[in-house]
């Protein structure tokens, strides 16, 4: 079945490590499996940071952007719509702690594992574990701040 990717439901989004109109971005793509925001990232040579290694700020940018993504998803979810309707949430990370266990192969599909901890207001908590063949490289907590809403906000969504 298509899957229904969180960032298909954000046009004009430029961003290096989701947006859809960045030719030369991640292209992070995230979905909801139960509670859980699920995010396969397959990688390239160009991202290695050993040999083989996958480079730890592209892995912290995963981390960030899968996290950005499954924040806006959450809080749509919360109020029973669809990502597509208004009003138009968008967040930015506040934070990010990575904490690197092993070594992440650059050679196999890496997957991304996000829940949402806890929401109060604009702020949303997330922790979020990589994996590759079912082992965990890192995990992360991720603090995501709503920047735009456009109930509030007057005129175009600066946050593309
Ligand atoms: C938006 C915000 C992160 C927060 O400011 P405000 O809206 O004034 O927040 P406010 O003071 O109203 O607190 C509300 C609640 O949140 C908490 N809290 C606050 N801050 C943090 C924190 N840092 N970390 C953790 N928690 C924090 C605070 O304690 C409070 O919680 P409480 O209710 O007491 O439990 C601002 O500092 C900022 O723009 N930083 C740069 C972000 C950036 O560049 N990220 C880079 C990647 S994104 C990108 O590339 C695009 C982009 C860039 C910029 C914008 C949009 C998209």
């Amino acid at each position: 079945m298509k899957k229904d990717y969180f960032q298909q439901h954000m046009p004009e989004n430029v961003c290096f490590g989701c947006g859809e109109s960045n030719e030369e971005g991640l292209h992070v793509q995230s979905y909801w499996e139960g509670e859980e925001a699920v995010c396969t990232w397959n990688s390239q040579e160009k991202y290695h940071g050993w040999a083989n290694l996958l480079n730890g700020g592209i892995l912290a940018t995963l981390i960030d952007c899968h996290c950005m993504g499954t924040a806006m998803a959450d809080a749509y979810r919360r109020e029973g719509r669809s990502l597509d309707s208004a009003p138009t949430y968008r967040y930015a990370t506040g934070t990010i702690t990575v904490k690197y266990i092993k070594p992440t192969p650059n050679d196999h599909p890496i997957e991304l594992r996000a829940q949402v901890t806890e929401v109060k207001g604009k702020k949303t908590v997330m922790t979020c574990t990589a994996q590759v063949n079912g082992e965990v490289t890192a995990t992360a907590e991720v603090i995501a701040i709503r920047v735009f809403d456009s109930s509030t906000h007057h005129g175009a969504n600066p946050f593309k």
